[in-house]
């Protein structure tokens, strides 16, 4: 059955998730430090409001002047929609602290207190329509009360599935551990991507694997990916075979290849026609 997905339109991913994730779903991006958790989860929002689509960034870890800043390290060309009221962030770092922060005006002043971060949230999705919401990080949320990630990312769940959203929650893990975010949450979320950075013979790799996603089928092996100027690529028609002591990239066999190309294709196709669908209506 085809169900309705939203691209991410990274290079290569929706291959991996054969078509792109199942909409309204809330995915943990995994990771240790520097794995590319943050530039994923700008470029997911910023490649839905490059095609019209309205997007919320909640920061708990960057101050929102270096989250522009770092929009911008990519040309993603965030300034033009925030002007439009299409895209703007939620500061949960700066506590209204500073006179930068003046600025801002969705401010959480408590990141202690989850109802506050909801309300601000729920608020901020309506008003620019978002499709898409990126929270960096949702670990900060609970990391000292580990008792209460499941209550806090169940409380997010319900407000973002319920505006109709789909969203990455991203999520720090220690440097070397292949966890993803503890027990609580990893049942909670919807799916969960790995993305990780492993030392073999004195040089880093890059690779991404997907865990889980609901409603759809995956790609299961773990594919090599990239940082670029342009952002995240994903090489989704190879793995990369990893041990302690090598490494080796091997393409994926053909009948793979074609199934994931062919799914990605039927959900552009069926986008596209959602889209004029509700054009039309629009239109009458
Ligand atoms: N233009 C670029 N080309 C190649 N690599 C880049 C580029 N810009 C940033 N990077 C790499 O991206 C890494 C940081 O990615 P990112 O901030 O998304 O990591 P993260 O997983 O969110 O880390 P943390 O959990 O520590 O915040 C840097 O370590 C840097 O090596």
């Amino acid at each position: 059955m085809l169900i309705p997905r939203v691209r991410t339109y990274v290079p290569g991913l929706d291959e991996v998730l054969y078509g792109g994730i199942p909409d309204r779903s809330v995915i943990l991006i995994s990771g240790g430090p520097g794995t590319g958790k943050s530039i994923f989860g700008k470029q997911f929002l910023y490649n839905g409001l490059a095609r019209g689509e309205g997007g919320v960034f909640v920061t708990l870890e960057e101050h929102p002047v270096t989250v522009r800043r770092s929009f911008r390290h990519f040309n993603w060309d965030i300034a033009k929609f925030e002007k439009e009221g299409r895209f703007l962030i939620v500061d949960a770092f700066t506590a209204g602290i500073g006179s930068t922060s003046q600025r801002e005006k969705y401010v959480v002043k408590d990141v202690d207190n989850v109802h506050e971060l909801v309300d601000v949230l729920r608020q901020a999705i309506k008003d620019v329509n978002a499709k898409r919401v990126t929270i960096d990080s949702v670990s900060t949320l609970y990391l000292t009360k580990p008792s209460i990630a499941r209550s806090t990312i169940m409380l997010l769940k319900r407000v973002i599935a319920g505006l109709g959203t789909t969203a990455l929650f991203i999520s720090q893990v220690p440097v070397g551990e292949r966890s993803f975010g503890g027990p609580g949450v990893e049942h909670a979320v919807d799916g969960i991507i790995r993305m990780d950075l492993d030392e073999v013979d004195g040089k880093l790799y890059r690779s991404i694997i997907v865990w889980k996603m609901r409603d759809t089928k995956i790609s299961m092996v773990r594919h090599p990916m990239d940082i670029t100027d342009n952002g995240v690529i994903v090489y989704w028609d190879r793995y990369l075979k990893l041990t302690a002591a090598s490494v080796s990239i091997q393409p994926l066999p053909k009948e793979m290849v074609d199934e994931m190309r062919r799914a990605v294709e039927e959900t552009e196709n069926a986008t596209r026609e959602t889209k004029a669908t509700a054009q039309e209506a629009e239109e009458e």
